[in-house]
């Protein structure tokens, strides 16, 4: 099986009775990416993942993987593996024979899997505790285990289902890292769902967000987050005011709000807000038209001159720092 494929989503569509899930969507994910498909619940995320990964039909369209058609194969034959939100562990299993299940499956010789297991093992570093059971293990060694069955059929392609979510924050960083170097040391492409923003940014070459079974924008994660296309977009990804002005809707980063006296901005707010969040204050007012703007604010910068909420300022941004936006 070649390496590093590119894979593409053509008019892809999945429909369950009555409910359109994904609506013909169409993307090129280049071969040794790290993607995040970001959006809210129910926008259809897992069950783009799902067909990519044969755990779902395709109802439209197609999926292919190095240019081959591999919609309507089999999951163990397209070069994808997923590795799932629960983990799906075999609790009567040791960790070894858990992470050599599919070699099992396809007829591999115990040694010849063991061997495989343990190199698997090595890489997510949870060798020490080849032969215990799941139940012994915490969360983030599952989700290592997890990881490693995954990777031990030599995927094209990695799908990951919210592989986070079960795992405290602390561990939720720690495991982040841990994803990002297991890509980069692999070289394949991983495609992660995730709704939190912060995840995708923090992961992801490339951010791919969804909305109500389509894809409202793509690209790399750092021009998703400064250039918005939409206001969905915009106010999902955080960080943005979107307001309503005389020239058209824009997208205005918080922390690119210019405060300044009453008068001298570009319009002028009431605040109603002040919020102290350790690096920063966020000041939030209400303008024309009762649109609420929050500006972020150094916080030395704040204290040099402390605003009190009912006084009125003027608040200024550079015309660069203004994104119009298509809705
Ligand atoms: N097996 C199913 N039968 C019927 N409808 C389904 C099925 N699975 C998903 N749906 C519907 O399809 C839509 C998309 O669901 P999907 O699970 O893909 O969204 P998601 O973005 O992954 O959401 P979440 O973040 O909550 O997991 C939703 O309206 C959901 O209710």
């Amino acid at each position: 099986m070649t390496k590093n494929a590119d894979l593409e989503l053509v008019a892809l569509t999945k429909r369950y009775s009555g409910t359109v899930a994904v609506d013909a969507i169409a993307h090129h994910f280049k071969a040794g990416v790290y993607a995040c498909l970001l959006g809210p619940s129910g926008c259809g995320k897992s069950s783009t993942l799902r067909m990519i990964a044969g755990h779902e039909t395709v109802s439209d369209g197609s999926i292919l993987l190095g240019g081959k058609d591999v919609s309507h194969l089999p999951p163990a034959k397209r070069g994808t593996a997923m590795m799932f939100q629960s983990y799906a562990l075999f609790p009567h299993l040791s960790v070894r024979d858990n992470v050599g299940f599919s070699l099992r499956m396809a007829g591999t010789d115990k040694v010849t899997r063991d061997r495989r297991a343990d190199e698997m093992l090595e890489l997510v570093e949870m060798t020490a505790l080849a032969d215990r059971k799941p139940d012994q293990l915490s969360g983030g060694q599952q989700q290592r285990v997890a990881l490693a069955r995954a990777l031990i059929t030599r995927p094209q392609v990695l799908l990951l289902d919210e592989p986070l979510s079960a795992l405290d924050p602390f561990l939720r960083i720690r495991m982040r890292a841990e994803l990002k170097r297991l890509q980069r040391e692999l070289g394949i492409s991983f495609i992660h769902v995730t709704h939190g923003q912060d995840e995708a940014l923090a992961l992801a070459d490339e951010i791919i967000v969804m909305n109500d079974a389509r894809i409202e924008q793509a690209g790399p994660a750092r021009d998703v987050f400064n250039a918005p296309k939409t206001a969905f977009v915009a106010r999902f990804m955080g960080g943005h005011n979107v307001l309503d002005l005389p020239q058209g809707k824009v997208a205005l980063r918080s922390d690119q709000m210019i405060v300044m006296p009453a008068k001298a901005g570009r319009v002028d707010g009431r605040i109603t807000g002040v919020e102290y969040q350790g690096t920063h204050v966020a000041l939030t007012a209400q303008i024309a038209g009762s649109q609420d703007v929050t500006a972020l604010i150094p916080e030395a910068q704040f204290f040099e001159t402390p605003k009190a909420p009912g006084e009125v300022i003027g608040l200024g941004w550079d015309d660069i720092a203004a994104h119009p936006l298509a809705s």
